[in-house]
């Protein structure tokens, strides 16, 4: 009797396990976007409303609502465009940018010994560090530059009143990509009204692409790093050098040179989503 009933429905199990997998695996990828929001406000309206027009049987405005579902399931696209278009570039990107070599691994101590130096003249910077997904859209914002990373051209280009001083650089495969791009400002509600544009800049590259963002306020020379759209501040050159190792190095071949084998648990970052958008 067990035995038929198991043979009769076992693809029932297996259809509700693959639904669920599938909705936990949209939701954990939509819960922290804006069209998240925009998502879960409408469906409770929906259902709110399916629930009173079921006790009472208004039929015009039940037809109404059925309308207007269609209507939502075409707009749904528009609603979520920014995060589609993220998860497609994931798909359809390789990793470009990881620092398994010795001349990645250089790279990755001049760009922090540039970052340093920058914090102590106080020489406001915002770098965006490509990973998977293209940064080409900010880059066109910009001014191309394709040149090899150096402390120099870093501080040149920072310079207060030099040319390509105002906005932030693309860093893409070890070079300087462009520098003067303009990156999305995150439109998030912050509660630390002191957060000014550069930093909210950093929080919009990263909340629209997976790349990691690097900040030097010019204000206090204070060093953050901005990743998935969570900042954390003033970390200091140990903490900050400690967290770009643990960012760039955790996954490589038992972590080479320079590389933290087990950092702090209080420097881990756990997954954006579930913390503050903003960290000290
Ligand atoms: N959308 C943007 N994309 C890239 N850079 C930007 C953007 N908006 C502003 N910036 C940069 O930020 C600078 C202004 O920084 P602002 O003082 O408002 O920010 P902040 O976060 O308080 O930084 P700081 O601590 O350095 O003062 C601009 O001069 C420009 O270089």
């Amino acid at each position: 009797m067990a035995w038929e009933q198991l043979r009769d429905h076992w693809r029932d199990g297996v259809e509700i396990l693959i639904l669920a997998v599938a909705i936990y695996q949209i939701y954990r990828a939509f819960r922290a976007t804006r069209g998240a929001r925009i998502l879960v406000g409408l469906v409770v309206i929906l259902v709110s409303v399916t629930l009173i027009l079921s006790q009472f049987e208004f039929q015009v405005i039940w037809w109404l609502v059925q309308r207007a579902a269609i209507l939502l399931l075409f707009s749904l696209p528009i609603i979520f465009q920014p995060e589609l278009r993220n998860a497609l570039s994931k798909l359809g990107s390789s990793r470009l940018f990881n620092f398994s070599n010795k001349s990645q691994l250089d790279f990755l101590e001049v760009f922090e010994d540039s970052v340093v130096m920058l914090s102590k003249k106080r020489i406001g910077a915002l770098f965006a560090i490509e990973r998977d997904i293209d940064l080409k859209p900010f880059e066109e914002t910009g001014v191309r530059l394709n040149a090899d990373f150096s402390p120099e051209l870093a501080m040149t280009i920072f310079f207060p009143k030099t040319p390509l001083h105002d906005g932030g650089m693309v860093i893409a495969d070890k070079k300087m990509s462009a520098a003067a791009c303009v990156f999305p400002v995150s439109q998030r509600e912050l509660s630390d009204r002191s957060i000014g544009l550069r930093h909210r800049a950093a929080i919009g590259v990263t909340e629209e692409t997976d790349c990691v963002a690097v900040i030097v306020s010019e204000e206090t020379g204070a060093i953050s790093i901005c990743i998935e759209g969570v900042l954390e501040r003033n970390l200091g050159e140990e903490k900050f050098r400690a967290r770009m190792a643990q960012i760039f190095l955790a996954n490589d071949d038992k972590n080479e040179k320079g590389a933290p084998k087990e950092l702090d648990p209080e420097d881990r970052v756990a997954a954006a989503r579930d913390r503050d958008l903003v960290s000290d």
